[in-house]
C-alpha cells in the first residue's frame, strides 16, 4: 500500500474526477491524500475515502511538500494546468522541486498516472 497524493488545477478537475473514477478499484487499496477541492470532487466522483488538506492556494501543496520532506508520501498525481497563471505557482514549483529532490513518484498528466498508478 502506497502513500498517494492527489491534486488539480481548475481546468484539469474533470479530468482528475474521470480518471479516479475510472481508477477506483485499484486508488483503494492506497492511503489517499488531496488538497481540498480536489478531494471533495475524487470523494463525490467515486466515494473514494480520502484526507482532504487545505486547497492549493491557501497552502495545499505546501502541506503535499512537507508530508514529502517526512517522508509521508510515495507518489503524486498532480494534473498541471500548462495554459494558465497561477496566484500560488510558488508553491507548485516548490512541490515540483520537493517531489523531484526527494525521488518520488510524480505524474503530471493522465498518461504518467496510469504508468504509475500500474506499477505502485
Ligand atoms: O491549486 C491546486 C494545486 O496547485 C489545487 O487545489 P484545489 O484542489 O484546492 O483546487
Amino acid at each position: 500500500m502506497a502513500s498517494i497524493g492527489l491534486v488539480a488545477h481548475d481546468d484539469k478537475k474533470d479530468d482528475m474526477a474521470a480518471w479516479a473514477l475510472a481508477n477506483a478499484e485499484r486508488l483503494s487499496r492506497h492511503t489517499l491524500f488531496a488538497t481540498g477541492t480536489t478531494g471533495g470532487r475524487i470523494e463525490a466522483a467515486t466515494g473514494l475515502s480520502l484526507t482532504r488538506l487545505k486547497s492549493g492556494p491557501l497552502g495545499g501543496d505546501a502541506q503535499l511538500g512537507a508530508m514529502i520532506v517526512e517522508g509521508k508520501l510515495d507518489a503524486i498525481v498532480f494534473f498541471i494546468d500548462p495554459l494558465t497563471a497561477m496566484p500560488h505557482d510558488v508553491d507548485v514549483k516548490a512541490l515540483t522541486r520537493l517531489a523531484t529532490l526527494y525521488d518520488i513518484l510524480f505524474a503530471c498528466n493522465k498518461s504518467t498516472a496510469d504508468a504509475v498508478l500500474a506499477a505502485i
